[in-house]
């Protein structure tokens, strides 16, 4: 046998070999019987070293992207730098209930459970798999000693930046931290990162790069951003006031039960303001229907709990929420997300909407709409984007006002698709003179009937 011959059954031989690990970390640490989407390609690409940038709608499953090659590594750690102290919560409990050490390291850490993690940290063959870290705390110099040391000693597996889109949307206003993060490729460089996000146009992805320093050789994995499963649609109110608003929303809601035979769904209503979160669901109550308002000006207690009832559907079934409801939530059933007013960006709107139907099954998103609110929003936005504008450091790249105009576009279209709206904002090629390409996105799963029956 030829030296190229015998280097290709080694390299053969090493691809089977990563695979079958990281398809038994699957099945038999996370008891999923196949991979969803691109996952396999990319935790095995992972596993062998590369930089790699996951774009994939919400519910597409990128946990599992990076906590199946951090488990099958066997030997080292992985950072997961993530933006909530609630996301990294629900993280690790998963985890550990499946069996991985898995720890956070963050405000609420208790003082033994800090040292426990650095006592592990310093060990000769640290036990935690999966650290799930703020950025500001890996920014601080005595953490940036204990990842010298590790990394020294060969034990740093990865550093994953999950909701990655933080970098451009946040970096440039109140959490610095995270543009700043760009530190993890210079000072280790045979660290390799994976960055994953559920949504970023072309230049949010540009910036997620550029900022992190990732690899020019790095793979990026750009799923379909179309949910075909999610039922789109615009509505009005007919009259502005309050609490004719709010009979709106109740009667809608009121009305699916009705549909289902009595069997109330479970749901999400986002409203911008925490005072409208309070009075809608008072009156949701009031209709019927065993809401909660969840925003910040809250108890954490209050917050948990109505976290836990919904999850369990027991006694509340619809929140009234701010965008406080956000990140890790992950209940399979969200039978439907109405928008009350609308939401400061596209891709706002397009991660809030994601969390119906995370099991596949057809589930609502309503947004209700008016010329006032969006001239209200408007502004709103642009005062935000001047004052960053005006502060030192690059440009802020999510470039809001755009996004806001294309939600008002998306809102106020009556001839395209919402799905092929929605595919294009995000940089997807849809070609709708092929029909078959038209059905895969339009399916009659939005309220734009015009687009179906003329072109179809
Ligand atoms: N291969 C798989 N087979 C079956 N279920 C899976 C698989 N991968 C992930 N899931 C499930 O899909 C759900 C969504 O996963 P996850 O929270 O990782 O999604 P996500 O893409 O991070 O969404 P978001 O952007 O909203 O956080 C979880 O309940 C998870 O257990």
């Amino acid at each position: 046998m030829s030296t190229s011959d015998k280097k290709a059954r080694v390299a053969r031989s090493k691809k089977a070999k990563v695979a079958a690990d990281c398809y038994d970390v699957l099945t038999n640490v996370f008891e999923k019987t196949h991979y969803k989407g691109q996952q396999q390609e990319i935790v095995e690409a992972a596993l062998e070293g590369e930089d790699i940038l996951v774009v994939a709608p919400t519910g597409m499953g990128k946990s599992l992207c990076f906590q199946i090659p951090a488990i099958a590594a066997k030997n080292g750690i992985t950072f997961v730098i993530s933006p909530l102290l609630a996301l990294m919560k629900n993280q690790v409990s998963r985890l550990r209930d499946h069996g991985v050490r898995a720890a956070a390291l963050n405000s609420e850490s208790s003082s033994e459970e800090r040292s426990e993690i650095t006592s592990d940290l310093a060990s000769s063959n640290p036990q935690t798999r999966l650290l799930y870290i703020t950025p500001e705390k890996m920014g601080t110099p005595s953490f940036q000693l204990s990842l010298s040391k590790l990394y020294n000693r060969g034990k740093i597996t990865r550093f994953v930046l999950d909701e990655a889109h933080c970098i451009s949307e946040w970096g440039h206003s109140f959490r610095i931290d995270y543009r700043n993060l760009g530190f993890l490729k210079k000072k280790y460089p045979l660290v390799p990162i994976m960055a994953l996000t559920a949504s970023a146009t072309a230049i949010v992805r540009e910036d997620i790069i550029t900022n992190l320093n990732m690899s020019p050789s790095l793979l990026t994995f750009i799923h379909p951003f179309n949910r075909e499963n999610l039922f789109y649609e615009v509505q009005y109110f007919k009259n502005p006031q309050p609490q004719s608003q709010y009979a709106t929303v109740a009667s809608y809601i009121n009305n699916l039960t009705r549909r289902k035979g009595g069997e109330a769904s479970t749901g999400i209503v986002y409203a911008r303001r925490r005072e409208t979160c309070d009075q809608l669901a008072e009156f949701l109550r009031r209709s019927g229907i065993a809401a909660r308002a969840y925003h910040r000006g809250l108890s954490n207690a209050e917050l948990d709990q109505t976290l836990t009832e919904w999850e369990n559907e027991d006694q509340c079934k619809v929140v009234c929420a701010t965008v406080a409801f956000g990140m890790g939530i992950d209940k399979a059933n969200c039978r439907f997300v109405i928008h009350y007013d609308l939401p400061g960006s596209f891709e706002g709107f397009y991660q809030e909407t994601g969390r119906a139907g995370r099991d596949g099954s057809a589930s609502k998103c309503i947004l209700y709409y008016s010329r006032e609110d969006a001239i209200r929003v408007q502004k709103l936005v642009s005062r935000n984007h001047a004052a960053r504008e005006q502060n030192d450091g690059p440009e802020p790249s999510q470039r809001a006002p755009e996004s806001i105009q294309a939600l008002i576009n998306f809102a106020e279209n009556t001839s395209v698709c919402r799905h092929v709206l929605i595919c294009r904002y995000f940089g997807e090629v849809v070609d709708t003179s092929d029909e078959d390409v038209r059905k895969s996105y339009c399916n009659q799963m939005c309220d734009v009937r015009r687009f179906f029956f003329i072109l179809v």
